[in-house]
């Protein structure tokens, strides 16, 4: 979705990437998240261990909170910076996975929010991402119900067929609502 709307011209500001950012070997929040979870969540290289970390929060209410209040304030400053160093005429697209769990729908013009059933995601997160499906059960058990999301949403994307359906789904919403 996002990527066929950078296709289309938009500037993509991807959430996921940014809390990756926030905490690369050298960051205040890579030493932040040590002091609070222990060297055990670093590898060998010094860098995050991302499935160690995950293993720690999915599961863990009390420690996934902590974790977000160190990576969401940083991922929010940079997101502000990169939208405001786009040109003033950019359709800028927030790519945003914990729209709801952050409470963070308001502060756009325009919702839109992809849907998959759970047994769909499931299913991408272990063939794509090599998860294991109990830890894509525990993940998706941490996030906002689609009853939560469709609450926000402005537009919905259903994203159960092809990459095709989904790209034209995204370039109508693109051609009615984000570049009339
Ligand atoms: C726990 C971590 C290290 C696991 O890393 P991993 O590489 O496996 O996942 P990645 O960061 O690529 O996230 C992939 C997806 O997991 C889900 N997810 C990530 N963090 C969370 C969370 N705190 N709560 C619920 N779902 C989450 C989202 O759907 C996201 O798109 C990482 O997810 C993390 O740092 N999470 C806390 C920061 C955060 O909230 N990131 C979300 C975007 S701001
Ligand atoms: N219906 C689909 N059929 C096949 N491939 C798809 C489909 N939808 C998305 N993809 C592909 O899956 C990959 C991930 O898509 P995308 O980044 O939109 O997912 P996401 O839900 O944002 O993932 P994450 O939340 O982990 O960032 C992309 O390479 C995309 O092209």
């Amino acid at each position: 979705m996002a990527a066929r709307l950078a296709e289309l011209g938009a500037v993509v500001i991807d959430s996921d990437r940014l809390a990756r950012e926030v905490v690369a070997p050298g960051t205040d929040g890579l030493a932040e998240v040590v002091a609070r979870f222990g060297p055990e969540v670093l590898g060998p290289d010094g860098a995050l261990d991302r499935p160690a970390l995950g293993k720690l929060v999915f599961g863990d209410d009390a420690a996934r909170r902590d974790l977000e209040a160190i990576i969401h304030p940083r991922v929010r400053a940079r997101a502000a910076e990169l939208a405001a160093a786009a040109p003033d005429d950019a359709v800028i697209v927030n790519d945003v996975p914990l729209l709801v769990e952050a409470g963070l729908a308001g502060q756009y013009e325009l919702v839109i929010v992809v849907f998959a059933d759970e047994a769909t995601r499931v299913t991408r997160l272990v063939r794509d991402r090599g998860m294991a499906e109990a830890d894509a059960r525990a993940r998706i058990a941490a996030q906002a119900t689609d009853e939560q999301r469709r609450a926000v949403a402005d537009v919905s994307i259903v994203n159960e067929g092809t990459l095709e359906q989904l790209h034209a789904q995204v370039d109508d919403v693109w051609h009615t609502r984000l570049h009339p």
